[in-house]
């Protein structure tokens, strides 16, 4: 059965931070690489043969999606796309999150951070997000999964909840808890049909 394998990128510089990043293209921290190879780690307990792998146009995403294939000894043809890119964050990037929860309250935060499809100022929801990463699956990672092959994505906080949304059936309330850590590997195993038929978590 074809495997989907979604994972965070490790901790990044603004992660570390504590600022809204979205497009910004920031490098990742030490914790960041190390939390990379800690994946790698779990993805080699699982004996997984990766065919081929799909990446955003950031550099956060793209080291991540590096360390771990060159720490499971794995070649694979990489796919980078920005449909796969962090949800744009809009007049919040660059912002220190507790700074931004002092100026518009934390419900606002919680609100433009997690809900589905309320927009941050001039930036993208989550449904805004699923609009392009969703097509994205569609025309690329679902047809890798449908001919057998076993797909990694590396991506973002927020363009992976979008995948996370669909492949869980979760509604627009469900999705307001979905947190997913940084270097953590999501790993679905997959039908032919592109039915989710088991997940590790
Ligand atoms: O873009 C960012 O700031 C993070 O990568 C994701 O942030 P969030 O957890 O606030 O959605």
């Amino acid at each position: 059965m074809p495997i989907l394998a979604l994972v965070r990128h490790g901790q990044s510089l603004w992660n570390h931070e504590n600022r809204f990043t979205g497009f910004v293209d920031v490098p990742l921290t030490e914790k960041g690489r190390a939390e990379a190879r800690q994946a790698a780690q779990s993805l080699q307990g699982l004996g997984i043969k990766f065919d081929v792998a799909y990446t955003s146009a950031l550099t956060r995403a793209q080291e991540t999606l590096a360390i771990i294939l060159e720490s499971l000894g794995q070649r694979v043809p990489v796919i980078r796309d920005a449909a796969l890119n962090e949800r744009h964050y809009g007049d919040l990037q660059g912002l220190n999150k507790e700074d931004a929860a002092k100026r518009w309250g934390d419900e606002q935060i919680k609100i433009w951070r997690r809900s589905y499809d309320v927009p941050p100022p001039n930036g993208e929801s989550l449904e805004m997000t699923a609009r392009r990463v969703l097509p994205f699956y569609d025309r690329g990672i679902s047809g890798d999964l449908r001919l057998g092959k076993n797909v990694l994505v590396v991506a973002h906080g927020n363009s992976n909840r979008s995948l996370v949304m669909k492949l869980d059936k979760l509604t627009g309330e469900q999705v307001i808890g979905l947190e997913l850590a940084t270097g953590v590997p999501l790993v679905y195993e997959m039908s032919k049909e592109c039915e989710v038929i088991k997940k590790h978590a």
